[in-house]
């Protein structure tokens, strides 16, 4: 996969040549190219933003400037390219995101600052074919979209084939194919500041470890992402999650419904 990241601050993405993202542009899975938005300023001063039209605080960045960077950048031969503009106020970035985006040729970053990019931008390239993503990281405002890249740079990339070493990994986790926040997790020594680790997990017991970690998680979900139950699908819950459910204060919708409802 190819990806693109464009910025005034290219030297914020430094991160991306470590750990597991940094390995996996070395060993050529990942093409991660970085791009100073300056590098396509036409003026001495090599401006990047003007003052909003209809008034009001702050900066724009200019659309003329993005679109010079963008056009060099992006392969419009790519059938899978997609330009992504990390915005506050745009829909919030999910691991179903990071999924459908890990199947791209290219992704492209146009990280934002002050008040923003000019809108023409996204809407050029969406009216121009290209599959553009107005996304944000959660719902409260950083200073660019350095950071929010680099998140959802991160999600993605984990989810190329090869990048993570133990793909089972993957499987289990907060936010997958379950719909569930991830089971707790206990390591060696099973015995520290007085804390044992739950005595199943000991026993060997495929089947009982199994079920003890769906409870767990299906526990933890439901105390801390009750729109997470509310999201599931009955026909994927067997007797026993319906039952520890119904205990914890959730029981099956109305008629001709697939979902579950608060007691
Ligand atoms: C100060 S913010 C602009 C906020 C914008 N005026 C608004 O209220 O929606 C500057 C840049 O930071 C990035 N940014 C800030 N918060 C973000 C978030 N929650 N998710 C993604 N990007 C974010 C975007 O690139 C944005 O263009």
């Amino acid at each position: 996969m190819r990806v693109d990241v464009i910025s005034i601050f290219p030297d914020y993405l430094a991160a991306l040549d470590l750990s597991l993202v940094g390995k996996a542009r070395q060993r050529g899975l990942l093409d991660l190219r970085v791009h100073d938005l300056r590098g396509w300023t036409t003026d001495r001063h090599r401006t990047v933003d003007d003052t909003p039209f209809g008034g009001g605080a702050g900066m724009v960045m200019r659309p003329d400037v993005w679109g010079l960077a963008i056009d060099e950048v992006l392969d419009t031969g790519a059938t899978g390219a997609h330009l992504i503009v990390p915005t506050p106020s745009g829909e919030v970035f999910t691991q179903r995101h990071a999924e459908s985006l890990a199947t791209a040729e290219q992704l492209v970053f146009a990280c934002g600052r002050y008040e923003g990019i000019d809108a023409r931008v996204a809407q050029h390239y969406r009216d121009a074919g290209i599959t553009v993503h107005e996304l944000s990281i959660g719902d409260y405002v950083l200073n660019g979209g350095e950071v929010a890249s680099l998140v959802m740079i991160e999600a993605v990339a984990r989810l190329i084939p090869g990048m993570v070493g133990n793909p089972d990994s993957l499987v289990e986790e907060s936010h997958g194919a379950a719909g569930l926040l991830e089971y707790p997790v206990y390591t060696k020594p099973p015995s520290w500041a007085d804390l044992e680790i739950p005595e199943v997990l000991l026993s060997g017991h495929h089947a009982k470890i199994e079920r003890w970690r769906r409870d767990r998680a299906l526990e933890r979900t439901a105390r801390l992402r009750p729109d997470m139950i509310a999201a599931l699908s009955v026909t994927n819950l067997d007797k026993h999650d319906l039952a520890l459910l119904a205990e914890l204060g959730w029981v099956r919708g109305p008629d001709g419904t697939d979902g579950l409802v608060r007691a």
